[in-house]
């Protein structure tokens, strides 16, 4: 399928910057947060994407390409070497230098448990490489009910985030991710939360994926028996 990205996007993404917000965020009180509050703005409202700048330091950043450029290798689906995911990526363990403060930063903003999350999935992608629309949950058990993206680059040109469904583009910010939940309350997928990686046209994009599950979330998000929710 053949999406015109830019031109989807330039357009409902200008309307929609009319009301966006931004606050800063303890994290609904969070001790760790309240002498250090993250700056949040709201992307977009339905699906609800945040935006979170400057959570992760260059330092960081640094330390973690250079792990991760080694090991690097091309990205799989669970259909094995994918056509429509031209990026190389690894999974970090958690013992992994600066690893597990980033994970009790997405744990502390969140709100949400990262005991069943995934490891830390690190993504170059180079001039062309690109990710197709997709969605990051379909239907497992200890589904990925919500995607933690860190940009770790800014890129010159491309290699936004796009949401075809909404018609939104996050441009990649270096130091800054974005959150949002795949699944519904009532643990259906979100349909709109399909999204894709466009081509990197100029420079070269890193990213970040924390991918949480279900597992552990019970009591931090709720289920919904409402249809809709
Ligand atoms: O690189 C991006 O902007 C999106 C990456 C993504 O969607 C994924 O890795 O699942
Ligand atoms: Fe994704």
């Amino acid at each position: 399928m053949f999406y015109d990205h830019n031109a989807v996007v330039m357009d409902l993404t200008s309307k929609r910057q009319r009301a966006l917000s931004c606050r800063y965020s303890t994290g609904g009180g969070n001790p760790r947060l309240m002498y250090a509050p993250v700056k949040e703005e709201v992307e977009w409202d339905e699906p609800r994407i945040i935006r979170y700048h400057d959570i992760i330091s260059d330092s960081e950043t640094e330390i973690l390409k250079n792990i991760s450029r080694p090991q690097l290798s091309r990205s799989e689906t669970t259909r094995g070497v994918s056509k429509t995911r031209t990026a190389q990526g690894v999974f970090l363990e958690e013992d992994t230098i600066v690893v597990a403060p980033i994970s009790q930063r997405i744990a502390d903003i969140t709100g949400l448990s990262m005991d069943s999350a995934e490891e830390l999935y690190v993504q170059n992608y180079g001039i062309g490489g690109r990710y197709e629309p997709h969605y990051d949950e379909w239907d497992n058990e200890n589904g990925r009910i919500a995607t933690f993206l860190i940009y770790m680059s800014d890129v010159e040109i491309g290699g936004a985030t796009v949401f075809p469904e909404v018609g939104i583009a996050l441009k990649p910010k270096k130091g800054s991710a974005v959150f949002w939940y795949n699944l519904h309350k009532n643990g259906n997928v979100d349909l709109y939360t399909e999204h894709a990686g466009c081509p990197v046209l100029r420079g070269n994009k890193w990213v970040a994926n924390k991918w949480i599950c279900e597992f552990g979330q019970e009591f931090r998000r709720p289920c919904s028996l409402s249809y809709g929710e």
